[in-house]
């Protein structure tokens, strides 16, 4: 074994000359054996992130009682407490462990189905490792968590740094470390220079990599010095937990939770002060006032929403086409009015086919197709890419003949990146006797026709013509790219974009990228679903309006990266919402867009994958990448799909609908029978000589209402649910609440004109058996869902009537205060409830 020495315990953050770093972590250039990661694996752990353990159930058992219906509850439960109410206050206490024990498991269930989900699109790290000690090293793929210290690992654009690296090769690498610093330009990370101090450490040195950044372009090749606990990033996380900012879904939810909270606070001396000033009742109406209170409180809503989203999620999982990695944004998918897409791969198949190479008089060329193949193959063997891009690769497969015969040999590379559309290669000619230092270098550039043409030594008139001509090309829904070279004298510094000027232009290559199939029915399922699609491209403004046109959008005129550049926010907020196509975006670019579209009141989802999407899928309400896209924007995304494909997210964000449905079928069922309760509990609490249900009755009938409503999250919503986006709107649950709840007020008073012939016994059990049977019917008569009801449902529904029938004649009836009710009374409830039944149909149709 060449690499003798154990490693130090806990191997620090990498100090030292690169041979010093290697002997510490007893690795190699060649990197580890197998065995010898196994044997750390077990010494080190695994490269987990302290944020990504599961809570443990004390932890989530406390986070649900910080939900602020729980904390209402609670603080009613120590007025009863206080006035030594000990019925209300128990029962409150049963209300409250109940909701927080269904909710931490309901809680647990989605974490644990949400984690498996995330398993599934779980990042990799490539590393370089051998079978056994006298093997080749082989670069293979392996779980992030698998990596131990010792390991090589290779880096490309759009990798996650998977832990703390020293680098030993590094080439144009550049990486954002935003998650560490804050800091959003990229740096360059270059090996460790020979006169650097050794001792040094921390975040500027440029040889180290960090956990938690991302490489933005360039390769690299770097030994893990620090995994899991020991990393930066865990030390920051440690000191800094990292929070999302509330999305639309918690906005509604939380919108909802407090128009609730403060009428339940008015509720409470509402009952007080009415009972003293009408009845002149004292203190002894608080258990009621608090009961009254707790009745409005839909204290099940967090379970629901676990349930109804944690289901959806898992059935589209099962479809294997969608994996929802935050359960909210599946609410926030099924709320999206507009989604931002770009064009290559979504819209279009990313297969591009040469379809023509001119020269600069536009006279067919093959000799422009020559050099365009000669700067991607070297830019791909320089530039260290782990795979072509799919225009270097359709330029490469259509140039004749053997590249290798080309008599050129690279020099250096600047590959394309994001922001930057155009790349060069430089070459010399190997048998060139002038070559030695006295050579030439000349320099392939190819790229966007606008960029490389400004790089052009041009006269106005023909610099026109060449972007006349590229636009003209476009139109026909071409990819363009022009080509140029300049000869240089040999050079040892390296080259830079500085270098990328006066420029001979050689011709254009025009590509043709067919239509993905399924786009434009994909196109035409989201706008029947009420979608509004906006394509944001880094590509030609005339290919992708083209395209757009052909897949049956309407594109009207594009706005290019330039114009945007040129207006303030509130400028781009107003075009943007006319606007179809951004084409020439650069990642700022398509994430301003998206900004802008989120200020103009727009729930904005992006689809992307690369790169220069990721500050896109940042700045969305949900993001979306496709299961091959680069591990950033991988791990941005709050949805990932198996395939770039709009006929799964559409079916995503119905399903998203559904699922809001569900939720909102809930709210509304709930809210208006407890509004209405609480309307007619006050008006009879005035009426009435004794109080209409005692504070007990009350907590237990809520009890049952919960038990029963937890079956709404599986009901099967109709289509209707999928028709427009589903946002659950306050303001909007607020009016059918009052509304309804007002005709559940109605139906209770009707009740009590049946029941004021009995006496308190029998009164609490014919409103308690009421209130049971008009519940079941509302959850059937409100809900969103397609007949026939599912099972569950119909169970829950069969089971609350059932309990409102037999209850109040039970010995738990007549320990609850409740009398059994006399048989004709039956009679009259049930006038009631089919006049109650018949009213509710009415206005739900209406
Ligand atoms: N390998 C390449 N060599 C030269 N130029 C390239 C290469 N790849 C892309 N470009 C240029 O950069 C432009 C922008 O590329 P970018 O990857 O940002 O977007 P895109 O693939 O054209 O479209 P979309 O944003 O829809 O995916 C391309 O239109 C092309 O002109």
């Amino acid at each position: 074994m060449v690499w003798a020495p154990e490693p130090s315990a806990a191997p620090g953050p990498g100090t030292g000359t690169t041979l010093q770093v290697l002997r510490a972590l007893a690795s190699g250039p060649r990197g580890l054996t197998e065995a010898e990661a196994e044997e750390r694996i077990g010494r080190y752990g695994e490269n987990a992130l302290p944020g990504r353990r599961p809570a443990s159930w004390p932890h989530r058992f406390a986070r649900s009682l910080r939900d602020p219906f729980t904390a209402v509850l609670l603080g009613l439960g120590v007025v009863s407490a206080l006035l030594a109410s000990w019925g209300t206050a128990l029962v409150i206490c049963v209300l409250v462990t109940v909701s927080c024990v269904l909710r931490a498991t309901g809680e647990h269930r989605a974490d644990r189905s949400a984690a498996a989900l995330r398993e599934l699109v779980a990042s990799t790290a490539t590393v370089r490792r051998r079978a056994t000690d006298t093997s080749p090293p082989a670069v293979r793929e392996l779980p992030v968590d698998q990596l131990v210290p010792g390991d090589v690992v290779l880096l490309a654009p759009g990798d996650l740094v998977p832990a703390d690296l020293h680098l030993l090769r590094a080439r144009g690498l550049t990486v954002h470390e935003a998650a560490l610093t804050g800091e959003s330009a990229p740096v360059a990370k270059t090996a460790r220079a020979a006169s650097q101090d050794p001792a040094a450490a921390g975040l500027d040195l440029p040889h180290q990599c960090f956990q938690g950044s991302s490489v933005v372009s360039g390769t690299g090749t770097g030994v893990v010095v620090a995994t899991g606990r020991r990393t930066l990033l865990s030390g920051a996380l440690a000191r800094a937990p990292r929070r999302r900012p509330p999305g639309p879904f918690d906005r509604s939810v939380n919108g909802i939770a407090w128009t609730l909270i403060r009428f339940m606070l008015l509720v409470a001396p509402l009952a007080l002060v009415a009972g003293a000033l009408v009845r002149g009742r004292g203190l002894e109406t608080l258990p009621f006032a608090v009961a009254v209170a707790v009745g409005l409180t839909p204290e099940m809503l967090p379970v629901i929403v676990t349930a109804s989203l944690a289901r959806g999620a898992a059935l589209l999982a099962r479809g294997g086409e969608v994996v929802v990695r935050r359960l909210p944004a599946l609410h926030d998918l099924g709320a999206a009015d507009v989604l931002c897409v770009d064009k290559t791969g979504t819209l279009t198949e990313d297969r591009p086919v040469l379809a023509l190479a001119e020269d600069a008089a536009g006279r067919p060329d093959d000799d422009v197709l020559r050099w365009a193949a000669l700067g991607a193959l070297w830019t791909l063997h320089l530039a260290e890419l782990p795979v072509p891009d799919a225009l270097d690769d359709a330029v490469l497969d259509a140039c004749p003949g053997d590249l290798d015969d080309l008599p050129y040999e690279g020099v250096d590379a600047l590959p394309c990146g994001p922001g930057r559309r155009l790349a060069t290669a430089v070459v010399r000619r190997p048998g060139d006797p002038r070559f030695a230092l006295a050579g030439t270098h000349t320099l392939v550039v190819k790229g966007a026709p606008e960029d490389v043409l400004d790089r052009c030594a041009l006269d106005p008139a023909d610099r026109e013509r060449h972007r006349q001509r590229a636009a003209g090309l476009a139109a026909e829904g071409l990819r363009v790219l022009a080509v140029a070279r300049a000869e240089r004298p040999a050079r040892e510094r390296p080259y830079t974009e500085a270098d990328e000027h006066d420029l001979t232009f050689t011709g254009f290559l025009a590509l043709r990228d067919a239509p993905a199939p399924g786009a434009a029915e994909a196109l035409a399922g989201l706008a029947r679903h009420g979608v509004t699609v906006k394509v944001l491209t880094g590509d030609h403004p005339g290919t992708a309006v083209r395209v757009c046109r052909e897949l049956g959008l309407a594109p009207g005129d594009a706005v290019t990266g330039d114009r945007i550049d040129a207006l303030d926010d509130a400028a781009l907020v107003r075009l943007a919402a006319t606007t179809t196509v951004f084409a020439r975006c650069t990642p700022a670019h398509k994430a301003r867009v998206v900004t802008a579209l989120r200020g103009a009141g727009h729930t904005t989802g992006f689809l992307g994958d690369g790169v220069n999407d990721l500050a896109a899928l940042h700045a969305a309400d949900v993001g979306v990448c496709p299961r091959d896209g680069v591990d950033v924007a991988r791990e941005a995304a709050d949805v990932v799909l198996a395939a770039k494909d709009l006929t799964a997210l559409d079916r995503a964000i119905v399903t998203g609908r559904r699922s809001t449905a569900n939720i909102g079928s809930y709210l509304r069922i709930t809210l208006s029978s407890n509004v209405g309760n609480v309307i007619a509990m006050l008006a009879a609490g005035l009426m009435l000589p004794f109080l209409p249900m005692l504070p007990a009755q009350v907590l237990v009938q809520n009890l049952f209402f919960d038990a029963a409503q937890l079956a709404l999250a599986f009901d099967r919503p109709g289509p209707a649910a999928a028709a427009a986006p589903a946002v659950l709107r306050p303001r909007a649950l607020l009016r059918f609440v009052t509304g309804f709840g007002l005709l559940n007020a109605a139906a209770d008073v009707a009740t009590f004109a049946v029941l004021a012939a009995g006496d308190e016994g029998v009164f609490h059990a014919g409103w308690f058996t009421e209130n049971l049977l008009t519940q079941a019917m509302v959850m059937m008569l409100l809900r969103a869902g397609r007949l026939p009801a599912p099972g569950a449902l119909r169970a829950a529904v069969a089971g609350l009537a059932v309990a409102g029938l037999l209850l109040p004649a039970s010995p738990v009836g007549a320990a609850l205060g409740m009398a059994p009710l006399p048989l004709p009374y039956y009679g009259a409830l049930g006038a009631v409830l089919v006049v109650y039944g018949c009213a509710l149909a009415v206005a739900r149709r209406r």
